[in-house]
């Protein structure tokens, strides 16, 4: 099946550096798994050492790529600082920061407490801004033309319930990718997202739909396409955008959901309409507008 595939030629990240935020699991990890096979060196940091260790060692393995690991904590700058030192250290240089390491989980806002809402927002949106500046002043001084590739939601547009903090913290990403791919790119720097649908990953099942919705939430029925996304096919999108092929785009965020986000339009309740009734409602519509008259 092609979207199992890799998209891009072998070596196509060949002597470029990427941070990875959360590399150590779920999407993050597809993501920097399939850019060590293109020939990237791999920096995945988050909080959970044990967990980090374990992904690092099994990418290595697996790809045979030059993959390190950093504890950080993107909430503090100093965490991020030393995320940059190692890397540096590592490889010579970076390259590309993928911003991924989320926090979320469905919850009335109302029941939420204030620490709740900080948590979520301080993960996704502090720890965003965080390390894009730490690594855009590091950048700008280096004459290094970086890439960074922010993981938001649809909902980072459309706005959604029950998922609040991270709603308002995704839109907060979403509008620093765009302001700062204006201001940087005097410095060739390039900032783009993807916005995913969903996704299986254990970190966002566990959160979002737990077995007691599980059923309801029906991905079949929801989705055009008729299914969760591939992997493979969030990292090959993540791969082009962090590299020189889409050297020219800078400032944009691009939906990969099945087409998820579309079930607003106005029109698309007639999903439930049969064959026959729409036997019955052609003839309607042409029998009160048969000969073109104007409605009185
Ligand atoms: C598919 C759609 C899009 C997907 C998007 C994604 O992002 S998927 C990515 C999904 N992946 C991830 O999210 C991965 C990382 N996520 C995590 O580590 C945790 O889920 C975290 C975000 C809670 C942070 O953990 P932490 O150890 O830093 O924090 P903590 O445990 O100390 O709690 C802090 C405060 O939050 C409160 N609180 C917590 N849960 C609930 C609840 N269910 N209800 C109400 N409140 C809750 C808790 O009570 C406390 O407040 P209090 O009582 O002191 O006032
Ligand atoms: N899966 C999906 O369907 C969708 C996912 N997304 C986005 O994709 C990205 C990846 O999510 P997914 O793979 O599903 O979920 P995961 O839970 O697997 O990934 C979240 C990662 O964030 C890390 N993280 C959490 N808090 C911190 C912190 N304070 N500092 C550093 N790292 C932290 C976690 O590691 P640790 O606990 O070790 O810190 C974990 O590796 C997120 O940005 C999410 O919002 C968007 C839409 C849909």
């Amino acid at each position: 099946m092609a979207y199992n595939e890799g998209m891009l030629r072998d070596g196509a990240l060949e002597n470029r550096t990427i941070i990875v935020t959360g590399g150590g699991t779920g999407l993050g990890k597809s993501m920097a798994a399939y850019f060590l096979r293109l020939g990237a060196n791999v920096v995945i940091c988050s909080r959970k050492e044990d967990i980090l260790e374990k992904t690092a060692s099994e990418l290595r393995q697996s790809t045979g790529g030059k993959i390190i690991y950093v504890p950080c904590d993107v909430r503090k700058t100093e965490q991020i600082e030393n995320v940059i030192a190692k890397a540096v250290e590592a490889f010579g240089q970076v390259d590309g920061l993928v911003n991924n390491s989320a926090g979320n989980f469905i919850s009335p806002t109302e029941r939420l407490s204030y620490k709740a809402v900080d948590t979520v927002v301080d993960i996704v949106l502090r720890g965003t801004y965080y390390f894009t500046l730490a690594l855009g002043k590091y950048w700008i001084e280096n004459h290094i033309k970086g890439s960074v590739l922010n993981i938001v939601t649809t909902y980072a547009t459309t706005g959604s319930g029950w998922v609040v903090p991270s709603a308002m913290a995704k839109a907060g990403v979403l509008t620093m990718t765009k302001s700062l791919a204006f201001e940087w790119g005097r410095h060739g720097i390039r900032l783009n997202a993807i916005a995913p649908g969903p996704f299986p990953t254990k970190g966002a099942w566990d959160r979002l739909f737990p077995e007691e919705l599980a059923a309801k939430f029906a991905f079949e029925n929801r989705i055009p396409l008729a299914r969760t996304g591939e992997h493979q096919e969030l990292a090959n999108l993540a791969a082009y955008l962090i590299s020189d092929f889409s050297a020219y785009m800078t400032g944009e965020v691009i939906t990969l959901d099945g087409g998820e986000v579309l079930a607003g339009g106005q029109f698309n309740f007639l999903k439930e309409i049969t064959d026959n009734q729409w036997d019955a409602i052609e003839e309607q519509i042409k029998s009160a507008t048969r000969g073109g008259k104007s409605p009185e």
